[in-house]
């Protein structure tokens, strides 16, 4: 079954498809998250977030929460990056107001715990979420699935917890490289199965994120980003027809390689990628998202619209679906976002 057939009236999946309309489609990452009170009362019943990511009716309220306040043009599956690990075995908590906390993997020994077989399997409950979530969505707006990338997904699986430069994973690289390129690999294969079984299980598009992807050296860059996310996409459309959307975040020249590489449908950009420059250098290649600082959605008002306006500008003719550069932290106010979305659509 040809699936772009039966979705094809979502204008996320045509601009996916090449289409360039009037006024670009739009969604936000961390669209579902700490800046709405609505995300904060669910929230509150689960004292554990992992838990909060495999109860599929909550999960599935979170994720439909802002499409109902706002009517952006997809919903972003309610789970987190960090489920991978879990599933593999490593240890995954949350720690309120830090962040997440695994046991750092620095040796082989503890590599022997840790199993990519059986992983995407032990994610029943994030399938769950994704067919409640599409059975309520309107048949316009697309649901979109995602993971993290390997490398962004083995810092923190390394390092034990987010840091602001993830320098222990290069060191272990350095130190001792079978070992960070055999995590890749088993990170490959437990990720191409979730994301595989979320595309099954209703997803319209899917999304890899490399938080991580900037401060690599070229080789290395092609070593544990490109490559291995290739070979995700390569492994998922054998099975699945759903596009496919990368974010290198801060991978800067790197970006026009990727796009001209063509393993993927859309690349997401980062706050810092010149508009023109992407414009030229990557749009004849794939279809573009993203852009917008998200602290100026915390700011709002006319900076927020003047940026907002200029990108939609910026991209006007080529395919492009409005984002932002980076998630909306939790200091968003909600009001900000309902003029952006009137902004985007041409409204004010
Ligand atoms: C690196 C990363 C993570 N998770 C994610 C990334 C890649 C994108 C990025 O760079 O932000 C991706 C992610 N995390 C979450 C989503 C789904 C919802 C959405 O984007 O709207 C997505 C797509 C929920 C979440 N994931 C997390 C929250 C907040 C947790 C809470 O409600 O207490 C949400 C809504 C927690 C999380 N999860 C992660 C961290 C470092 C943290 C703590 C920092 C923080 O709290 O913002 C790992």
């Amino acid at each position: 079954m040809d699936s772009r057939i039966s979705k094809g009236d979502k204008p996320i999946l045509s601009v996916l498809r090449g289409r360039a309309p009037k006024r670009p489609p739009m969604w936000f990452m961390r669209q579902a998250g700490r800046y709405l009170p609505e995300y904060r009362a669910v929230r509150a019943k689960h004292p554990d977030f992992v838990s909060f990511c495999h109860s599929p009716e909550d999960a599935a309220e979170v994720t439909l929460q802002p499409i109902r306040r706002y009517g952006m043009d997809a919903a972003i599956l309610f789970a987190d990056i960090l489920l991978i690990p879990g599933a593999m075995g490593q240890e995954v908590r949350f720690v309120k107001g830090e962040g997440p906390r695994l046991s750092p993997l620095l040796s082989g020994e503890l590599m022997k715990s840790l199993t990519a077989e059986g992983a995407a399997e032990k994610l029943s409950p994030v399938y769950e979420t994704v067919r409640r979530v599409r059975a309520e969505l309107a048949g316009d707006k697309a649901l979109i699935g995602f993971a993290g990338s390997p490398w962004t997904v083995a810092t923190y699986m390394i390092n034990g917890q987010g840091t602001k430069d993830p320098s222990s994973a290069r060191q272990l690289l350095f130190r001792e490289p079978k070992l960070v390129d055999d995590l890749t690999a088993m990170l490959v294969d437990a990720t191409a199965e979730y994301l595989i079984a979320q595309a099954e299980a209703g997803a319209d598009a899917l999304k890899l994120f490399d938080s991580w992807a900037g401060g690599l050296s070229e080789d290395l860059f092609d070593r544990l980003c490109l490559e291995p996310n290739r070979e995700i996409a390569r492994r998922v459309r054998k099975k699945v027809d759903v596009p496919i959307l990368y974010f290198p975040k801060g991978c800067g020249a790197l970006y026009e390689k990727v796009a001209k590489d063509g393993g993927f449908d859309a690349l997401a950009l980062d706050t810092q990628t010149p508009y023109a420059w992407a414009r030229e250098r990557l749009a004849p290649h794939a279809v573009l998202q993203g852009g917008l600082d998200p602290l100026l959605v915390v700011q709002g008002g006319r900076p927020m619209r003047e940026a907002a306006e200029r990108i939609v500008e910026a991209y006007e003719g080529t395919p492009y679906i409005f984002n932002l550069g980076h998630g909306f932290v939790p200091e968003t106010p909600p009001e900000h976002v309902a003029e952006l979305v009137k902004v985007v659509r041409g409204e004010v």
